[in-house]
């Protein structure tokens, strides 16, 4: 029997359909990518809505992944490729470790369970509760920000509390906005799905969902890792502030510069500031005007 690459379709969590790269073997399909360079493998399982993991291969009698319980495989595999193919062609980076790591996800973990992470080996998909999410993975900025805290994990290593960890978090919200620019917002795929127009986050406008988007805002707490999605608010302000100055393409070079060759795990804001404007003067110049845009971003935000 041959085992081989295969060309798969099916339908998102947003019912969209969109073609997936796929393996046979037996018969059987998965949610196996063997498509990227030097032997990188992305593949996809579900949890069956346990919580041990990585669970079981999603599979297809057909390759022709249509049903309602496919839906969240579907978007975890095709967006898990679109981020592996993002960070490759922009930063030339070959998946989290940059030497070709399997990147594997898993969906339907838990029961309504209204979050995603990355728990140090691979990307986890809660289905939401239908009320506050439908499933996370359905969402392109979603799956970003968990890849990404796996860049990070691998490169500055931002300790995940207080400033560090809301670095950590801005970072994984930022790059969630590099692979869905079209709008500020974080989640709004997949929030609220009884409501539109809302998001979880907001990078332009942080206030609006409950952000200091200032230090003299600064959350001082012990919950949530010392406010780790709180205080994020503030970076995010200040990338909003450089993008919307300098535009995507240049703020995504500072912003993967200073991940990868500055920060390290107890960077404060201060630090953060410090190292985009070392990235920026490294690659457009001290003098320049993407200089001094990235500086008046964080002179905005109160941090310096
Ligand atoms: C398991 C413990 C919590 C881990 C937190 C993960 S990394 C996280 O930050 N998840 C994102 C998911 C996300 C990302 C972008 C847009 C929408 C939702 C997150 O922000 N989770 C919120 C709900 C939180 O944990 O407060
Ligand atoms: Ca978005
Ligand atoms: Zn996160």
């Amino acid at each position: 029997v041959t085992d081989a690459a295969t060309t798969g379709s099916g339908y998102g969590v947003l019912d969209d359909y969109k073609t997936l790269n796929t393996y046979s073997s037996n018969g059987t399909y998965y949610l196996y990518d063997v498509t990227k360079p030097m032997n990188g493998v992305i593949e996809t399982f579900t949890a069956r809505n346990g919580s041990s993991l990585p669970g079981y291969y999603s599979t297809d009698s057909n390759n022709s992944w249509t049903a309602y319980s496919q839906a969240a495989d579907v978007d975890a595999h095709a967006y898990a490729g679109k981020v592996y193919d993002y960070y490759k062609n922009t930063h030339n980076r070959n998946s989290f470790d940059n030497n070709g790591a399997t990147i594997r996800s898993t969906v339907h973990y838990g029961s309504n369970y209204n979050n995603a992470f990355w728990n140090g080996s691979q990307m986890v998909y809660g289905d939401g509760d239908g009320s506050t999410f439908t499933s996370l993975s359905g969402a392109l900025d979603v799956v970003a920000h968990e890849l990404t805290h796996a860049v990070t994990e691998r490169t500055a290593g931002l300790q995940y509390q207080y400033q560090s960890g809301a670095l950590n978090e801005s970072f994984s919200d930022v790059f969630g906005y590099f692979l869905d620019p079209g709008d500020y917002l974080m989640g709004e795929d997949v929030y609220t799905p009884g409501i539109s127009g809302d998001a979880l986050r907001s990078l332009s406008n942080p206030s609006k969902y409950g952000q200091p988007e200032h230090m003299n805002n600064y959350v001082n707490t012990s919950s949530d890792n010392g406010g780790v999605h709180t205080n994020s608010g503030i970076p995010n302000k200040a990338a909003y502030n450089t993008i919307s100055s300098i535009g995507k393409a240049k703020a995504e070079k500072i912003y993967y510069r200073a991940l990868t060759v500055y920060l390290t795990p107890t960077s404060n804001f201060s630090y953060a500031r410090a190292a985009l404007l070392q990235s920026a003067a490294d690659l457009y110049g001290s003098g320049s005007s993407t200089y001094n845009s990235v500086k008046a971003a964080w002179d905005a935000v109160g941090v310096y």
